[in-house]
């Protein structure tokens, strides 16, 4: 028995089929990709990309996309620092029990602060693993596929990552992906460095 946060009394109830017997059926290990980085940094466009090429070799994927995310589960959430900190927390929930269901699960957020990445990969050890989309503000600024930053320049938006709002980058990732002389490697490169990682810590074996 013990006492969660405002529960009390509550018991932890087991299951019969236990990760070991959902990674044997799957033929892969539960872990979260956490992608991280501004707005315009291609984000889910790497999560779609590696998406799609684990599903062409026969792994499960799911995307947790901050956009998406924000329209249903956390539609209660703002930009303020506690409801991004509270986003982060609920993601990072929902992407533990995906990874235990036995999902290569791809979490898609800015996910600004340090502490509340680092919260959440405490909650996976040994399935978190974070990439960080390290491309320069002024390369998201010019990309600006929705508008945001011209909008948060012109000060209708306010505290928008980067531009009045901050980012912290990681210090601890496991993947950072840049631009090479001045380029932005493929869409389809940067999922085939993750899916080189994923293969070489066994993640896509049972
Ligand atoms: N103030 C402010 N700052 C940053 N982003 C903003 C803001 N307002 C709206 N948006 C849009 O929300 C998307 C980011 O949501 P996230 O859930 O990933 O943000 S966070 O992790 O809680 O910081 C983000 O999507 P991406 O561009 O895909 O990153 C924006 O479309
Ligand atoms: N590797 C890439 N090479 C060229 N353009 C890209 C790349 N990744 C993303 N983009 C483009 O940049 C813009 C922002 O990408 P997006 O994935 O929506 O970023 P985020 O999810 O971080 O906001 C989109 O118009 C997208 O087509």
């Amino acid at each position: 028995m013990s006492t969660m946060g405002n529960s009390t009394n509550i018991f932890w109830q087991e299951s019969p089929v236990g990760k070991l017997e959902r990674r044997k059926l799957l033929n892969q290990k539960g872990c979260v990709v956490w992608i991280t980085g501004l707005s315009g940094s291609g984000k889910s466009t790497l999560a779609c990309s590696l998406s799609w090429e684990l599903h062409t070799r026969g792994k499960l994927s799911y995307i947790l996309d901050g956009d998406n995310v924000r329209h249903g589960l956390n539609k209660d959430l703002g930009f303020k620092a506690e409801d991004r900190t509270e986003n982060i927390r609920r993601v990072g929930e929902v992407a533990k029990l995906f990874a235990d269901a036995g999902l290569i699960c791809i979490a898609s957020l800015i996910s600004p602060y340090g502490k509340d990445r680092d919260a959440c990969r405490a909650m996976l050890p040994d399935a978190f693993i974070e990439v960080f989309m390290n491309m320069p503000l002024a390369l998201c600024e010019e990309r600006d596929p929705k508008g945001l930053y011209k909008l948060a320049r012109a000060g209708k938006i306010k505290g928008f990552t980067g531009i009045d709002d901050p980012y912290e980058p990681p210090l601890n990732c496991e993947i950072e992906l840049n631009q090479k002389d001045g380029v932005c490697p493929t869409p389809s490169a940067m999922a085939g460095e993750v899916i080189t990682y994923l293969e070489d810590k066994g993640y896509l074996q049972g």
